[in-house]
């Protein structure tokens, strides 16, 4: 049986203030013995974050992080930077990040494969259009997604990713996928990595489902055999994630 992991993204969202003081209202609302909670915050934030969810059962996130391990990069934030403050986990190749930030599936690829060098946890993100969606390729475009991303990635690592499946036309739009249509592409997913590994592999493997999750659907999403949580934006923000984490 496979462990839930329910992470919340922040995005772009809360000062370093108004983090740590929406962790320590959350902090309460989100202890799980069932799933592993993740809290990926804006870069500033990640240390205090991460002082202030000591002692609790949360782990911190980074929303993205560079492929190199330093140099003339300006902006950017390097893996062992992460590591050294304990960050757990990094979301790679949010569709935020592929529109705006002209991320592709190769520079999602060297992140994934840099992320597990330094023992970083990585959330892979992929997902389609609502056109892709309307032209019927929605598994096609996924599944070349997931073999991109996992290219030179070893057996052993493939076991440890977590794959975020989040359809754009989803995101921040009030318009959750139905449980049926998540589980559908949920499984393809995982059908897709049994190809590229084998069953072992895609039996360990978490997968998550992500795009407009709240409270009231959460547990119909999560109870889907294929889907083992969530990514969650906007209701991370709020009392409700607390609901989502405990969606039973
Ligand atoms: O993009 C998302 C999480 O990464 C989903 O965002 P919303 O939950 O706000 O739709």
């Amino acid at each position: 049986m496979r462990r839930k992991i329910i992470a919340g993204n922040w995005k772009m969202n809360k000062t370093p203030s108004e983090a740590v003081a929406l962790i320590n209202e959350l902090k309460p609302l989100v202890a799980s013995n069932d799933a592993d909670v993740v809290f990926c915050v804006p870069a500033i934030s990640l240390i205090p974050a991460i002082e202030a969810v000591k002692g609790t059962n949360i782990e911190i996130g980074a929303q993205n992080m560079y492929f190199e391990e330093s140099g003339a990069y300006t902006g950017e934030i390097a893996p062992n930077m992460l590591t050294e403050v304990g960050v757990k986990y990094v979301i790679i190749g949010h569709s935020e990040r592929r529109e705006y930030f002209n991320e592709t599936d190769e520079t999602v690829n060297k992140k994934v494969l840099k992320a597990f060098e330094h023992g970083l946890t990585p959330i892979i993100c992929c997902g389609e259009s609502l056109q892709q969606r309307e032209q019927g390729v929605t598994i096609d475009f996924v599944r070349q997604q997931i073999k991109i991303a996992f290219l030179n990635v070893s057996k052993e690592d493939a076991k440890k990713a977590v794959i975020a499946y989040e359809p754009i036309w989803a995101i921040g739009t009030g318009k959750v996928a139905t449980s049926q249509q998540a589980e559908e592409v949920c499984k393809a997913i995982r059908q897709c990595i049994a190809e590229i590994y084998d069953n072992e592999v895609a039996e360990a493997i978490r997968i998550q489902y992500g795009g407009s999750v709240t409270a009231a659907s959460a547990n119909e999403l999560f109870s889907q055999p294929n889907i083992d949580g969530g990514l969650v934006g906007g209701a991370s923000l709020k009392a409700d994630f607390g609901k989502i984490v405990n969606y039973k």
